[in-house]
């Protein structure tokens, strides 16, 4: 469905993505992982049309989308979420998600009622009518993922939806994302929290310094030396199986 091909942007000096490819199936569930700086969210902006690329290719259904702009990719079918949630506070939360709706559907009765299926079966019946600016973080997070959904999307880039949420949250969180697999949609999801990973992608995806340095099972990542010390630093993969022999 996606197939992202040699991907590298340089900011002044600074290569924060260099010759990145990465392939995403329909149906499935991808991650994509490295620490803080990696150069995830840039792979995203590239993938999603907000910055363009220095060199490399995005195809999305077969079809050429490279320096497309975001709003003619997400009409093709595929949307980024940001990390930071910034809904429009003055409007309801069905409101806001109705801003995804009206991609499609430029009437407002068409769109608020698009907007309530899809708040709905996110778990925000009860929250449609309250102003975004009441919501908690979660409700923004699923605010996020509801507004992307209603552009009728069905490949969904996020970028970090369970970031700041409890283990309770978590876990609801995760349930939502596998039931909208299940209905269709796929997703390649920048993610810190291990256990959402593990229990979610198929297979991820590891950027380090810009580099992609491994990919496969997530339960195989975590065991592979090169990621254990990107994460943890130089010989950290040594300590650890020294220790684990101890
Ligand atoms: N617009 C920009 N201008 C200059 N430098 C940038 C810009 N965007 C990102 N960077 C730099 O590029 C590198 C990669 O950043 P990026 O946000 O893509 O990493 P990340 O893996 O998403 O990190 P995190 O997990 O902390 O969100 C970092 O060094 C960052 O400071």
């Amino acid at each position: 469905m996606l197939e992202v091909r040699n991907l590298s942007k340089s900011f002044g000096g600074l290569k924060a993505v260099t010759d990145a490819s990465l392939d995403v199936q329909e149906g499935s569930i991808v991650g994509l992982l490295g620490p803080n700086g990696a150069g995830k969210t840039t792979c995203f902006t590239m993938i999603a049309g907000f910055t363009k690329a220095d060199e490399g290719s995005v195809r999305f259904k077969g079809q050429d989308i490279t320096g497309l702009p975001p709003h003619r990719i997400c009409a093709l079918g595929m949307i980024r979420t940001f990390q930071i949630v910034q809904p429009f506070a003055g409007l309801t939360v069905q409101e806001n998600i109705a801003v995804g709706a009206y991609l499609h559907h430029h009437n407002r009765n068409e769109a608020m009622s698009v907007a309530r299926d899809v708040g709905k079966r996110l778990g925000m019946g009860a929250m449609l009518d309250r102003p975004a600016s009441s919501l908690t973080i979660a409700g923004r997070k699923r605010l996020e993922l509801a507004r992307a959904l209603a552009t009728g999307s069905k490949l969904l880039l996020l970028d970090e939806v369970m970031a700041g949420l409890i283990p309770s949250e978590i876990t609801e969180i995760v349930g939502i994302i596998r039931q909208i697999r299940d209905e269709g949609h796929t997703f390649l999801m920048i993610e810190h929290v291990m256990q959402a990973v593990m229990s979610l992608a198929e297979t991820a995806y590891v950027l380090n310094q810009g580099k992609m340095i491994a990919h496969g099972p997530p339960r195989e990542l975590v065991r592979d030396p090169s990621v254990v010390e990107a994460y943890l630093g130089h010989g950290a993969a040594a300590r650890l199986q020294e220790e684990n022999h101890a």
